[in-house]
């Protein structure tokens, strides 16, 4: 066993890329390279528990062999690796090099429409973080880690979002903390700073950002594996006949999902008007009329009751406690008129407890707790918090169980009748 503590870390590093790598082989799945061509290690908790801590061992000895200087001085410069995501992303650089051969950095330019320095700038940052590769001189090809957003536009939203309208807002943080000694609300953030207006009402104002928001929903889930970890999380075959009603579900990316891998199921999601407007581009021809789509806005009483679930997706985490309590409270009567036992699910991150899990897992939770706070004046919850959140809305709510392992957990809450 090695003595040094960098020696330890290389030999975790070590023995977990072995097993990675023995696995791979047992599967018979070749080994991720940076060719377009190259496969990914696909998505299981296995080769998710195996990346978290081999991220732990490797960005561990990389800390330390950096030094605290020469790493801020990495940190603070990843503000310009944004930069040029931002300018790839708003100009399309993925689109303007074919899959197939590389493009020239003035073929680049004509097609992204912006001049040929800057663009060579970008480009070439970028490529050092392979994304994009320069085989020849003033020519680029793109690797595995560009060609994604080329064959992927949701994956691309995702990305873009972040860079464009969330970026923005995040500069304005510290400026809004002091705006703001009583906290954080919908009406007082960063992003309302930067904007001028709440996050949802920003989407409302401008569909094609809305539009473009629905389809990075649905592209961060894919980034995880956040739609196998609810698929696997809750016993959707066994629901009972009835509606499961899936409230602020957005363009219906995961009721439609759900509703293709479980044939017994009939959804009904539940969003604004604008996300209707998103959600009827797409081609539910396979689903029979399973999926359909109602405005319905979730701070007034549920107009569907009798259902077999209620699904909350990545929606209690963008609001304040007041608001989530107001959510909770719109659902109360429709569970009330449901059978007993009628589940209302919550899809969302449950917050650790200190050194419940590694800093890796941990700091991509804190990373979307924070993304929360700048975009919408709210954050994540622990299970106490959600627990009392429950309570204030109805003393009857609560968590019977806590299923999933991935980063999102499903509360399961029962309105509890004696
Ligand atoms: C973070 S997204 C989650 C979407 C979807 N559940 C998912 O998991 O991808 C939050 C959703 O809440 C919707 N929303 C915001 N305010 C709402 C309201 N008052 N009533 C209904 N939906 C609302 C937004 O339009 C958005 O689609």
């Amino acid at each position: 066993m090695a003595t040094s503590q960098l020696l330890q870390l290389a030999q975790q590093i070590q023995d977990l890329t072995s097993k990675i790598v023995s696995d791979l082989s047992a599967h018979q799945i070749p080994e991720p390279n940076f060719t377009p061509s190259s496969t990914e290690i696909p998505e299981t908790p296995e080769t998710a528990h195996l990346r978290a801590s081999l991220n732990d061992a490797a960005t561990d000895l990389l800390r330390l062999v950096n030094g605290p200087r020469n790493d801020a001085r990495n940190r603070i410069c990843t503000l310009y690796d944004i930069v040029a995501w931002q300018a790839a992303c708003e100009f399309g650089f993925f689109d303007a090099v074919p899959e197939d051969g590389g493009a020239s950095i003035s073929e680049i330019a004509v097609r992204a429409n912006v001049d040929e320095e800057r663009v060579g700038r970008f480009i070439r940052i970028l490529a050092t973080d392979r994304i994009f590769e320069e085989k020849e001189p003033g020519r680029f090809w793109h690797t595995a880690r560009s060609v994604v957003f080329l064959r992927d536009r949701q994956i691309r939203d995702a990305v873009h979002y972040q860079v464009d309208e969330y970026f923005q807002a995040a500069a304005q943080t510290a400026t809004s903390v002091k705006q703001t000694p009583d906290g954080f609300t919908l009406e007082k953030n960063p992003f309302v700073a930067s904007h001028g207006a709440p996050l949802f009402q920003y989407y409302k104002q401008n569909p094609t950002l809305a539009a473009r928001f629905a389809s990075a929903m649905a592209g961060i889930g894919r980034m995880e594996r956040q739609f196998d970890d609810l698929k696997d999380s809750y016993a959707w075959a066994t629901l009972p006949k009835g509606k499961l009603i899936d409230i602020g579900g957005g363009n219906g990316h995961y009721a439609i999902a759900l509703a293709r891998t479980y044939p017994n199921l009939e959804i009904t999601v539940q969003d604004s008007l604008e996300m209707m407007a998103a959600a009827s581009l797409q081609d539910l021809s396979d689903l029979s009329g399973r999926v359909s789509f109602m405005q319905h806005n979730f701070f007034t009483a549920q107009p569907i009751a009798c259902a077999s679930a209620y699904l909350l997706r990545q929606v209690t985490h963008n609001w304040s406690d007041e608001d989530c309590i107001r959510i909770f409270r719109g659902i109360v009567p429709a569970l009330e008129k449901s059978a007993p036992g009628t589940p209302l699910l919550v899809n969302d991150v449950v917050l650790p407890r200190a050194g419940e899990v590694g800093l890796y897992h941990e700091r991509r939770l804190r990373q979307i707790d924070i993304m929360m706070m700048v975009a919408l004046g709210a954050g994540q919850r622990s299970e106490g918090q959600f627990g009392e959140l429950l309570r204030r809305a109805d003393e009857r709510l609560k968590i019977v169980g806590i299923h999933g392992t991935g980063n999102l957990s499903l509360m399961e809450v029962h309105l509890v009748r004696e």
